[in-house]
């Protein structure tokens, strides 16, 4: 019987692979596993694809990291985050610390809240479900929040208004305050443990990617390829052409790559695709990030984990530290960063390394530019997939489809949507799950 085979060695492929109980063979393009978890080491430096903390909710999931995965090699981190805008640093999430803004933005921000909660201005919004992003921040933060943090902020990261965006990623990803978080966040006695993730756990040693090599080395019950990614897929015939010519049957399929590549690889095989799904794809839009690794001089200037800026003269709308969140990711005596820009191929990696270096000064993360050790641009595609007024229909079309061809799709890719690590180990187990019982 042919195996079932998984497209991409990211998490979700691992994860899937761990809970198949059939034979399976994972393709995975690159030269390890891994996928948007690799972590490069530069100059000693340890780098994530950007801030790639683990949260954990599900209790099985939590077990396996833990006791099989990696035992005894996590460590558990408090969060120190901040927003830096008017030339402060205020604590993550904006909304329930505005202490220590200047007295009118804290104002502006607690009377929009009031207003959008139980006053007279919030009550349309509040009568009905919000038809996007932007009525969403205005209908549980009000106007002050809106202006302040949550629309200037959203607008770099999405790189589109949040006017043109749903609010159906939200989740437990934006926190929505009650009246007295927001109260005691501006007078400074608010709690610091809000958010998804107030504590996570990260590897003690080698970056995030030795949870990815934990997770091969467990693997059972298959065959790895890397180096090899599929360059067209026979749905009707159960069949893939690889890349070093080959072809390869299917019992079953799960794919983690792009959703997009996915039905372009569909249309390159005997069996086609529908127009209309090939369309469907050509409307699934997604952002570029492009992150720095920056290495500099000296300890780290600032305590934080991660910043926040939702002021234009930024470009950059995040600014993570590695050696911030744990000293073990830099040598001595060094800081590191990744410096994150948001967009769509307009900006070059050599002009983002130079606008991370300004970025950074700007805000107070560094010293100054001369302290700059190096920096290295690195770009991932399809970060940010937007919510956009076609991505509902536009998705459920192309799933329609795959469903029809008995082809599962997981992870932040293959799915297509915003999510965590652990997501992505959770559709894995989830696809497993389904093919176990076929
Ligand atoms: O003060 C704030 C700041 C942001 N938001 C809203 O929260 C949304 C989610 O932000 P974040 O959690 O930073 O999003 P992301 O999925 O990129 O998070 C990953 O990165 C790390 C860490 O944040 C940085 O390394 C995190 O652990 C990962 O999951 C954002 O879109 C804002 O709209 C807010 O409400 N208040």
């Amino acid at each position: 019987m042919d195996p079932t085979v998984i497209l991409g060695a990211g998490l979700a492929g691992l994860s899937a692979a761990h809970f198949l109980q059939r034979p399976w063979r994972l393709i995975e393009k690159s030269d390890r596993v891994g996928g948007l978890i690799k972590t490069e080491v530069i100059d000693g430096c340890y780098f994530d694809p950007t801030g790639h903390w683990l949260h954990l909710r599900d209790p099985e999931i939590r077990e396996l990291v833990n006791t099989r995965w990696l035992p005894g090699q996590m460590v558990s981190i408090q969060r120190k985050a901040a927003v830096f805008s008017r030339g402060v640093f205020t604590r993550f999430p904006y909304q329930v610390n505005t202490h220590g803004l200047p007295p009118e933005v804290v104002a502006e921000n607690l009377v929009g809240y009031v207003d959008a909660i139980y006053g007279e201005k919030g009550r349309a919004l509040r009568e009905r479900d919000p038809r996007n992003f932007e009525e969403f921040i205005l209908r549980y933060m009000g106007e002050g929040f809106a202006k302040n943090f949550m629309v200037p902020y959203n607008q770099k990261l999405w790189t589109v208004h949040p006017r043109e965006l749903s609010a159906a990623w939200v989740g437990r990803f934006v926190p929505r305050p009650s009246l007295k978080e927001v109260v005691d966040g501006a007078l400074g006695v608010g709690s610091d443990a809000l958010g998804y993730n107030a504590s996570f756990l990260y590897p003690r040693e080698g970056g995030i990617e030795s949870l990815a090599r934990a997770m091969l080395r467990g693997l059972q019950g298959g065959e790895l390829s890397v180096r090899t990614e599929p360059t067209a897929i026979d749905w009707q015939a159960r069949k893939l052409t690889l890349s070093d010519g080959r072809t390869l049957g299917y019992s079953e399929l799960l794919s983690t790559l792009p959703l997009p590549y996915l039905v372009r690889l569909l249309g390159q095989g005997a069996s086609g695709v529908p127009d209309e799904v090939r369309a469907a794809a050509g409307r699934l839009r997604a952002t570029t990030v492009t992150y720095v690794c920056v290495g500099a001089r000296g300890e780290n200037r600032q305590p934080w984990h991660w910043i926040y800026l939702p002021e234009p003269e930024f470009t950059t709308y995040r600014i993570g530290s590695p050696s911030a969140v744990y000293a073990p990711l830099a040598p001595p005596n060094t800081a590191t960063f990744y410096v994150e820009y948001s967009h769509h191929g307009e900006l070059s990696p050599g002009q983002c390394e130079q606008l991370a270096v300004e970025d950074l000064v700007r805000s107070e993360m560094v010293h100054a530019a001369g302290d700059i050790l190096f920096t290295r641009a690195v770009e991932i595609p399809h970060a940010y997939v937007l919510y956009d007024e076609a991505y509902g229909a536009a998705k459920a079309e192309i799933l329609r489809f795959l469903e029809h061809a008995r082809i599962l799709t997981a992870g932040r890719y293959g799915q297509w949507e915003y999510s965590s690590m652990e997501d992505a180990i959770l559709g894995g187990r989830a696809c497993a799950q389904a093919i176990n019982a076929r």
